[in-house]
This record gives C-alpha cells, sequence and structure tokens, in this order.
C-alpha cells in the first residue's frame, strides 16, 4: 500500500496486534480492509506467513539468486489456498481488497528476501552474486509482483457478470486473441506548487487507455491555490497487453469473452489457441468517446496471475480411474480386452471395428520424442539476433538504440541474446480421414471423436476460409490496431479439430493446413505482425467422394480432389463404401431396431458421468476419455527390435512397390506406422511396442487407403480390406493370431512366433478356409493355401450399380 494511500487515515485502523483475531463470518464479510490491522501489522504478518511457508521461502531465494544485471520485473507464486490456511482472516482480506492489499504483500517478498540474505554466511563465495530484488525504485515502485494462484471455489467463476465487477476472480478459457505488447505510463510524480510536497498519481486502469488523471487538488490537503508540477524522471512505464479470453465452450449457450489486461512480465506469456486459468480483479472498462455518441462502459480483468494449461484438466478427473484401468488389465488380456475398449467408439454404430480402432489411434497419439514440448513463441521476423521485443513498443526510439530505463533515469542495454538453437519437431500428433458415401456414419465419428478429446473445435468446411481455419488479422475496436484472432486450427491446439465437409473447403484455402499437419506451427505474416503459432492439433476430417458416391475404379486422389501433399499427411485415410451385403444390412438392421426396443437401458448405459451397470457393457464416455488421458499421460513406449523389424520390412516392401501410385510412399509413411504403433501400445497399456502392436497397426492399414502402401487400394494386390465389413467378434484373439501367422509368413518372421501360437494359427486357418473342423494338434505345417493372394477377388455389383471388387472375399478368412 503506498503511503499516500494511508497518509492520512493512519489514525483511524484499528491498532491491534491481531494475530489472535477471531472475526465472526458476518465480519469477515463485511469489514473493510481499514479493520484489519495498521499496514505495517499487515505487511509484518504477510511477512510471517512468507517466512513460514517452505514454498515461498524457497521462491524467495530462488529470486535472490537470480543473475541479472538489468532492472526487470519479478514475479513470486503465492497459493492462496496456503494463506488462507495460515491465516484465514488475512487471506480473505486480501481476496476482498487486492488492490490495497497486494503492495504489501509485494513489501513482505523484499523483507523476506532481506531477511533470507542476512541467513547467508558473509564470507560465502555465493553472497556476491546475490542481490534482492524488487526494491523500491523511482516513485514508488516495486519490481516484484506477487501473483495469486489456486484461489478458493467462490472465486473460480465458469463465466463473469456485472455483479463481480471489483471482486477477484478466477477464470479459465481459451485465448482468443493476442493485441501486440505496449505500455503505458502507469504512474507519474507531481510536485504541489503551494506545500512543495511531492505526490504520486497512479493510471486508471478503468479508463480505455489507461489514462493518467490530470490531479484537481493536492492530495495533502494544502490551504490555498495549488498548481502541479511534473516531477522529472518522476514517470513509471510499464508494460502492457491486452487479450481477448473466450470462455470453455459449452452446448447449451454461445461462449463469451473477456478483455484481459496483462502487465509487467505477465505480457506475452500466452498466444491465441492457448488454455490459461487467469486470477485477477474484475473492474468495469470505459470504452472509447466518440462525439454525439453514448459512452458505453464494458468488463475487463486486470490479470494478477497467469497459467497455460495443457491437459491437465482432463487428467484432473481421472483419478479415481486409475485403479481400475489397473485392475481391468490385471484381469484381462490381449485383443479381446482392446477390443472390448473399442466397442465404446459410437456404441450407436455397428461394426467398424477397424475404423473405431484407428480413431481411438488417433485420438491416443504417439510418444512425445520432447518431452518439454517447448512453445513456440510469437516473434517478430528478424529478431534471432537480438533479445525479444514487443511488437509495437510506443516510443520514438529505433529497436537499436538501448532502451531508457523509466524507473531511475539509467540507460538499460539490450542483452545480447545466446545464439538460438535450432529446434526441430516430429510430430506425434496422427491425423485421420473418413470419405466415403452418404449415411454411413462418418459424421457420427466426428462428433463422438470431437466429444472425446479435452479440448476440440468442431468445424464445417462449408465456407471455412484460411484465416477461418488458421488466424485472422483483425481491427481493434478503435480500428488503430491489428491484432491476431485465433482459427481453428489454433483454438484446437494440443487437442482434436474435427472438420467436416472437408471436400468444400477451397483448394487454396486447403493448402494454408499443409503446415499445420506437419509442422505443427502455423507461420503467420499479416497486418504487419509477423509470427509463429503453434498448432499441435489432431485433425479429423471427414468427406463425402467428388460425385457424392465413391468409385472404385479411380484413384483417392480423384475421387477427393486432394492433392497427394495433403493426403499423405493423413497417417490413416478409411474408405466407407456402402456396398451391398444382405448379411451386413441385416446385422445393422437387428442392431438398430434392438437399440430401439431398449432404448432407455441403452441411453443410460452410455450417459456421461454414469458407472457401468456391468463389466459387459461398454465402457461410458467419461470413462474411455479418463482411460485416454491416463495413457496418454503415463506411457511414451519405446519400440523393440521385432517391432521395428516388422515394421521396417512393410515400409521396405511398400516403397519397393512399382505399382501406379497415387500417395507416394515416403518416410511420413514410417513415420505414421511408429506413431501408430505407440499408440497402439499405449491402448493396450504398456510402455514397450512388441510385435503384436506393430501387427495390429498393419492389420489397421490393411483397412486404409495406405492397404498396399500407397497405391490406395484400387489397384491393389488383394491385401485391402474392406473396413466397413470387419465387426466385433466372440473370439478376436483367434483372429487375431490368424492375421499375426499372415503377416510374419509375408515378411519371413515366423520364427518370432512360437511353435503353439504357430500350430493353433495353421489349424484356425484350415479350419476356416475348408470348412473342415480340424485339431490344431494335427498341424505341423500351415498349408500353402493360407499364404497371401491364395484368393482372387471376385466382382460383386452393390446396391447403387456400381461394380468393385469383392474385397471380404479376396481378403484372408475372418473368423
Ligand atoms: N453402421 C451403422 N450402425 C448404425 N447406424 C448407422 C451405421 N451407419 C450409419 N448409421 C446411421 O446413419 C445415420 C447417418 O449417419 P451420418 O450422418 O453419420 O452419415 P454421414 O456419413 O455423415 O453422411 P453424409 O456424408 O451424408 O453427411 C446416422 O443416424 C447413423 O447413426
Amino acid at each position: 500500500m503506498d503511503s499516500d494511500d494511508y497518509d492520512d487515515e493512519n489514525d483511524s485502523f484499528v491498532q491491534d496486534d491481531t494475530t489472535q483475531q477471531v472475526w465472526s463470518a458476518e465480519k469477515l464479510v463485511q469489514a473493510s480492509y481499514k479493520e484489519l490491522a495498521s499496514p505495517a501489522v499487515v505487511e509484518e504478518r504477510f511477512y510471517r506467513h512468507l517466512m513460514g511457508d517452505p514454498s515461498c521461502v524457497q521462491s524467495m531465494r530462488n529470486l535472490l539468486a537470480e543473475n541479472s544485471t538489468t532492472t526487470r520485473d519479478y514475479s513470486v507464486t503465492i497459493d492462496a489456498f496456503d494463506l488462507l490456511d495460515n491465516d484465514p482472516i488475512l487471506g480473505q482480506m486480501l481476496l476482498r481488497f487486492p488492490a490495497t492489499l497486494l503492495p504489501l504483500l509485494e513489501n513482505a517478498i523484499v523483507r523476506g528476501q532481506k531477511a533470507l540474505l542476512q541467513e547467508y554466511p558473509q564470507d560465502s563465495v555465493d553472497i556476491e552474486a546475490l542481490s534482492i530484488k524488487g526494491l523500491k525504485q523511482g516513485p514508488s515502485v516495486t519490481r516484484v509482483h506477487a501473483r495469486l494462484v489456486h484461489l478458493p471455489p467462490s472465486c473460480c467463476q465458469t463465466t463473469w457478470s456485472a455483479a463481480s465487477v471489483g471482486k477477484i476472480l478466477q477464470v479459465s478459457g481459451t485465448v482468443v486473441r493476442t493485441r501486440p505488447v505496449q505500455m503505458y505510463e502507469s504512474a507519474r510524480a507531481y510536485t504541489c506548487s503551494n506545500c512543495k510536497r511531492p505526490f504520486i498519481v497512479h493510471a486508471d486502469l478503468e479508463e480505455r487507455h489507461n489514462a493518467l488523471p490530470t490531479p484537481t487538488s493536492c492530495p495533502h490537503q494544502c490551504k490555498g491555490k495549488c498548481k502541479f508540477q511534473i516531477v522529472p524522471e518522476g514517470s513509471v512505464h510499464t508494460d502492457y497487453q491486452e487479450i481477448k479470453l473466450q470462455e470453455s465452450a459449452s452446448d447449451e449457450k454461445l461462449p463469451r469473452s473477456l478483455l484481459v489486461k496483462l502487465h509487467h512480465d505477465l505480457v506475452d506469456t500466452c498466444q491465441p489457441g492457448d488454455e490459461v486459468v487467469i486470477v485477477g480483479s474484475l473492474l468495469a472498462q470505459w470504452q472509447s468517446v466518440f462525439p454525439d455518441e453514448e459512452c458505453s462502459v464494458g468488463l475487463a480483468l486486470s490479470a494478477h496471475s497467469v497459467r497455460v494449461i495443457a491437459e491437465t484438466s482432463a487428467l484432473q478427473s481421472t483419478d479415481h480411474f486409475r485403479g481400475e484401468f489397473e485392475t481391468y488389465w490385471r484381469n484381462n488380456h490381449g485383443i479381446k480386452a482392446r477390443d472390448f475398449i473399442c466397442q465404446a467408439v459410437c456404441p450407436k454404430l455397428y461394426g467398424m471395428k477397424m475404423i473405431k480402432l484407428g480413431l481411438l489411434l488417433t485420438i491416443i497419439g504417439g510418444a512425445s520424442s520432447d518431452a518439454t514440448e517447448e512453445n513456440v513463441t510469437q516473434r517478430r521476423a528478424g529478431e534471432d539476433d537480438e533479445g525479444p521485443i514487443p511488437f509495437q513498443v510506443m516510443t520514438n526510439q529505433t529497436r537499436d538504440e538501448p532502451v531508457t530505463n523509466y524507473y531511475d533515469g539509467q540507460r538499460k542495454a539490450r542483452q545480447p541474446r545466446a545464439p538460438q538453437q535450432v529446434q526441430t519437431r516430429r510430430r506425434h500428433q496422427s491425423h485421420l480421414l473418413l470419405v466415403g458415401d452418404p449415411g454411413t456414419g462418418k459424421s457420427q465419428f466426428l462428433r463422438f471423436a470431437a466429444a472425446l478429446s479435452p479440448r476440440s473445435v468442431l468445424t464445417t468446411g462449408v465456407g471455412t476460409t484460411s484465416a477461418g481455419l488458421t488466424c485472422a488479422a483483425v481491427r481493434d475496436g478503435d480500428g488503430k490496431e491489428y491484432s491476431l484472432e485465433a482459427g481453428a486450427l489454433v483454438l484446437a491446439d494440443k487437442g482434436v479439430c474435427c472438420i467436416d465437409e472437408f471436400g468444400c473447403i477451397r483448394d487454396q484455402d486447403r493448402t494454408t493446413i499443409h503446415e499445420a499437419m506437419e509442422q505443427q506451427t502455423l507461420s503467420v505474416a499479416k497486418a504487419g505482425i509477423v509470427c509463429k503459432l503453434n498448432c499441435r492439433a489432431t485433425i479429423i476430417a471427414v468427406m463425402n467422394p467428388r460425385d457424392c458416391l465413391y468409385d472404385d475404379h479411380v484413384s483417392l486422389s480423384v475421387n477427393t480432389g486432394l492433392g497427394t501433399p495433403l493426403l499423405s499427411r493423413f497417417d490413416l485415410i478409411f474408405k466407407l463404401i456402402d456396398s451391398s451385403d444382405a448379411d451386413r444390412d441385416y446385422n445393422v438392421t437387428t442392431y438398430l431396431l434392438n437399440q430401439s426396443i431398449q432404448n432407455d437401458n441403452f441411453e443410460m448405459n452410455t450417459t456421461e458421468g454414469e458407472e457401468s451397470p456391468s463389466s459387459s457393457t461398454p465402457w461410458n464416455m467419461e470413462k474411455l476419455r479418463a482411460y485416454i488421458s491416463i495413457v496418454k499421460d503415463r506411457f511414451q513406449p519405446s519400440i523393440s527390435d521385432e517391432a521395428a523389424l516388422l515394421l521396417e520390412r512393410h515400409y521396405e516392401k511398400c516403397r519397393s512397390y512399382n505399382g501406379n501410385t497415387t500417395i507416394p510412399v515416403t518416410v511420413r509413411f514410417l513415420e505414421s506406422l511408429i506413431r501408430l504403433s505407440q499408440a497402439h501400445a499405449r491402448l493396450m497399456f504398456r510402455s514397450v511396442v512388441i510385435l503384436e502392436d506393430a501387427v495390429a497397426v498393419l492389420e489397421v492399414m490393411e483397412c486404409t487407403a495406405f492397404a498396399c502402401g500407397g497405391f490406395d487400394g484400387s489397384d491393389h494386390d488383394g491385401s485391402y480390406c474392406d473396413p466397413m465389413t470387419i465387426d466385433f467378434c466372440d473370439d478376436p484373439d483367434s483372429d487375431f493370431i490368424c492375421h499375426q501367422y499372415r503377416t510374419l509368413n509375408r515378411y519371413n518372421m515366423l520364427n518370432y512366433m512360437d511353435e503353439e501360437t504357430k500350430k493353433r494359427a495353421g489349424a484356425l486357418l484350415s479350419q476356416t478356409a475348408l470348412g473342415v473342423p480340424k485339431s490344431w494338434n494335427d498341424v505341423e505345417n500351415p498349408s500353402p493355401l493360407f499364404e497371401h493372394n491364395a484368393f482372387e477377388p471376385t466382382m460383386t455389383q452393390d446396391h447403387y450399380g456400381r461394380f468393385h471388387f469383392d474385397r471380404s472375399q479376396s481378403k484372408r478368412p475372418r473368423m
């Protein structure tokens, strides 16, 4: 609290040395800060809290040890929960009167540093490197800031309203717009011509540009007519940035947005697309006034702390599931256990096991190669050889001139920056494309994927432009400056971006997502703003073929109208062809009718937040979401030698194929195989990719456009399998063994299969192909009948009159 706040009022304070104060709840709500204690006593109480809290002590020690030769701002994080626990009255009063009490807390931090410095042995070598940070300089400015975090639930708002003005709030949402970093004059010193005493005027944050009010009377209440003179070098300038926060989207209503004011070292801590938790004071914000127009007022939040969160929000709610999943994998094994999890994906759609599995693998993603997951910060072009500077600093200086330190008038030279490390990032997010006939359930998959991910953006390609997908440069309210507003891909950073009607996006707009899909960044050069934005999103796109129905006789490229560079960026491309199949039609009909008959029970089992009534009921959405969050957080699988060998041989085979390829087999394809194998290992709750995972991924790949490694299945060699025909079966383990046998046989890797399993696979294949029951004990060597390409495909006609190869016949026999 600045002395001028109290000069004339200290006498009226309740002067009690009140560490043993007991206040009723009523008094706590009604009391003004003046009833708490004198500023000195309040500061003392903050000081005692700081010195008694080990984490605060550590933060202060870190401050002391920070090697800084320039004047800048420092932050110390204060956990509001700990303060409330330690001194409830002080904590409550801090939350009610942050503007008055926070400066006292900051003074206490400086005092705490002084006390800690005394503890170091004076002859220590390190002592010279330690210096107290945030000492008052210039006109009463402390450059250390208390950053309040973890407010109690009463202060945590999911939305905001006029009723909360003046209160301290904790809000969360997505940053949708950031304005350039600026600075403003936050305080100015004057002297009264009458009494000759100095005083300070602070900027009014409720004014549109944080304008400094002109003093009209002397705060020292001197008699006579006063004139005020500005004290030379008595101004304080503060870094400043405005961002727009959008509340988390909900299905019921449109998300609202809020202007957030960042000061000091909080500027430039977040960028469009970041999900943040912000603690701040809600202000009434006067809008710019124009002649003959009504003066309007809005809401703004002056931030005390900003925390960028990743996927923590999803993990918080998963704790009670952890033990349950471990028990699940202790009691269940193999592919059957995996398929049970897959059944929870889109339970309203019958069958399509491979698409469901592919969707799960896409959302789970591969292991992160760089665990630190560095942020790409907004940078100006050509900034690499200098320290970071704000976008548009309101000063006449050029960039090469040293910047004046407005606090003490000394010159602050820009620090040379260490040569920047070039970071190349290999993506671990997969992308999925569903292309197919109308009414095949594509949109259902898309909506389910959006609901499954803790962070998702669902959009449609109709009318979508590149600005909507990436980011737009928009003029601010006063129309003078541009700022960046995040588009769908940026908002989906670290989440899932679901795009319906992908084919309706214009070609030139579609190419903008090439960089986003592979490099996971967006390079922006708009309206004088040149920067890079993060967009580490998984893209799930669905579309109809160009002529509405998929033509199996032309390539995927022709069917979709997408260029090969874009197609090759998808890890999985499923073709959903609605061909006639009496058995499948019967199964779908029965499934749908049964659902309608048992509608109530079915709904009950799949409603979010409810426990599965029995172990045979598919997991509900909440449980599946929790499972994905846990496996992503817990496992970063490495690849075993056998799995690596299989992936390598498959890649080599695809590379060496000399047919007509429309999707070139590049290293990207190998990376996809690795990512998907890692995702499969995570799905199987393990931290090593074993041979089984690689085999399972090749099985999924057989059902995609990459079945034969790049020639999209139209020019097939019999290894393509229609994903629409593969349903969940009673004995998935046996089915998988057969597939494993065939795959390993194809790549001369049968020696990696144990004898027992080999015999069993041979027997199973014989039984299925010949229809003759045969004991697997009798089978020494598998029949050559079951080798690759043993079946010639036949032609069938679907109900649209299209002819195509019957892949369900040509493919390996299914159980
Ligand atoms: N295998 C299936 N099992 C049960 N229902 C299905 C299946 N396939 C499609 N449906 C149902 O058909 C309806 C149409 O599905 P959906 O709207 O997702 O199709 P779409 O592929 O997105 O079509 P379009 O390309 O015309 O947008 C949905 O109600 C869906 O539940």
